[in-house]
């Protein structure tokens, strides 16, 4: 048996893989991160290895800095790629048999395409199951929007359970494995004074941004079956304000991966504020669509949103009456994420907390500061804390961390069945808002600067 680990990869020929999967990939080589694996690349667009390896080339030496081709070269022959449509799986079946599945140490089945085929992608692996040896460990990693809602996530689910066991099921969501969204686990967690000032006693209003500049580009047909409620909302948005708004529990002193206390812990408490998590009035809620979404998907008829503004709010004694504010949308005047934290305040001046996820990685305290002279009038001032500013290194790009917990088995960043199960209760009351009020979807200007104070 050969004592490498078998990554397959439906979608690889898609806008994740390409972008950020792949680039992951070489990056962790080029840290010496990862050794042992190979990586079957399933794909319908390109026919052969050649063309769809000169096309990974191309768009790699064209956005890496400082690109080195020997280290894509050694990913390369690391890499088989196959082309195939899933709804002809027997050709699958016939290429896989040969491919020696049974001599991997591990297979990893990767779902990064899209959700209307998971269902299919998942028999087809349970076919290719048949033909692997039990012993061989496998992983099944899925990609969100898990499902379309709540019943086809139960659905998936069960499938998924047929496959392996759930400690061997991966839901990704890359925003847990950017580091500033870590940091707020520690910033709360190891600053214990924050983790008591985050509450309604103290604030006032949270705001979620995650802006995007570009529009949905080659992704027309995801987009249309997901939409910004479940491309963003569902899984990012609802992560990040699970994480500010959660009782924290302490950290582990050990590594990550063997603290499955503190896994357990960060998952019940963060269930805890989304089952508790309210729908504001009907009034509150905006969807947009930016203006060229119809040209790029080409049909003058789409109502899908491409942006989301809402107050969501917690019923619980922490959290009573504060307003978490969520904007997110495409093509937007500018790519940022971030949380702001809008402190309550005697005078007109506010205090602010905003933890930037991206493009920068930083932590602003806004606090008032005497200004010199013989007056006691306030100015504010910026506190500001940027880790590369303070470390000197780049933190690791998210699926550099993903796929390196899938490769060694830590899921602390990985959500579990229940959270997900409860972000679709929420989504599909959302969605059934939106239809029973007959929410209009309104146009907006591409670029456009929404909601200008929102964003820093
Ligand atoms: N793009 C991103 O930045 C991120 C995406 N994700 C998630 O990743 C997943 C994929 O998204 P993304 O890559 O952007 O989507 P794309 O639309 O770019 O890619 C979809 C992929 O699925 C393949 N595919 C579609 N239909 C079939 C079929 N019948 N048989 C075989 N393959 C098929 C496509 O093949 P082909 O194109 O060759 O026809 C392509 O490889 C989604 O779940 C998304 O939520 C998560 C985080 C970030
Ligand atoms: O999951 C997704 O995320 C990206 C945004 O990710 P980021 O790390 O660049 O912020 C988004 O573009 C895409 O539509 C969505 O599927």
């Amino acid at each position: 048996m050969k004592s490498e680990k078998l990554f397959i990869f439906f979608g690889a020929t898609g806008n994740l893989f390409t972008e950020k999967i792949f680039p992951a990939f070489y990056h962790l080589i080029r840290r010496r991160k990862i050794d042992n694996f190979r990586i079957l690349a399933i794909g319908r667009r390109f026919r052969d290895d050649q063309s769809y390896k000169s096309s990974l080339h191309q768009s790699l030496s064209n956005k890496i800095p400082n690109f080195d081709s020997s280290v894509l070269d050694g990913l390369f022959l690391k890499t088989d790629y196959y082309q195939g449509d899933i709804y002809d799986p027997q050709s699958f079946l016939s290429f896989l048999n040969e491919y020696h599945l049974k001599n991997y140490q591990e297979i990893l089945f990767y779902l990064s395409t899209l959700p209307s085929i998971y269902t299919r992608v998942l028999r087809l692996i349970e076919k290719i199951n048949q033909q692997i040896p039990s012993n061989i460990p496998k992983k099944i990693i899925i990609e969100k929007p898990f499902g379309f809602n709540k019943d086809s996530f139960i659905h998936l689910n069960q499938l998924f359970n047929k496959l392996a066991p759930e400690r061997n099921i991966y839901y990704v969501d890359h925003y847990l494995g950017k580091d500033t969204v870590q940091n707020i686990i520690v910033l709360k967690a190891e600053n214990w004074f924050i983790e008591n000032l985050l509450s309604a006693r103290y604030v006032k209003e949270i705001r979620i941004v995650v802006s995007e500049k570009e529009g949905v580009g080659s992704r027309g047909q995801f987009y249309e079956e997901t939409g910004t409620i479940r491309d963003i909302f569902q899984n990012h948005i609802l992560q990040l304000l699970s994480l500010i708004a959660m009782d924290i529990p302490p950290l582990c002193q050990e590594d990550k991966i063997e603290c499955s206390s503190f896994i357990g812990s960060m998952q019940q408490k963060k269930r805890e504020v989304i089952q508790n998590l309210k729908l504001p009035d009907t009034k509150k809620i905006y969807l947009g669509q930016y203006q060229s979404y119809i040209q790029d998907i080409s049909n003058p008829l789409s109502k899908t949103e491409t942006l989301i503004r809402l107050p969501l709010y917690i019923s619980s004694q922490r959290w009573s009456g504060v307003p978490f504010w969520i904007i997110t949308g495409k093509r937007l005047a500018k790519k940022i994420s971030y949380i702001e934290i809008i402190f309550h305040s005697t005078t007109s001046n506010e205090n602010r907390m905003i933890i930037e996820i991206q493009p920068e990685e930083k932590i602003d305290l806004v606090i008032q500061v005497k200004i010199p002279g013989k007056s006691l009038l306030s100015s504010p001032v910026r506190l500001n804390f940027n880790s590369l500013g303070t470390f000197g290194i780049n933190s690791p790009e998210a699926y550099e961390n993903i796929l390196i917990d899938c490769y060694r088995g830590d899921k602390t960043l990985f959500p579990d069945s229940q959270f997900i199960l409860h972000s679709w209760e929420i989504v599909d009351k959302l969605r059934n808002l939106i239809n029973k009020e007959q929410i209009k979807v309104e146009k907006y200007a591409d670029n456009y600067y929404y909601a200008e104070d929102f964003l820093i």
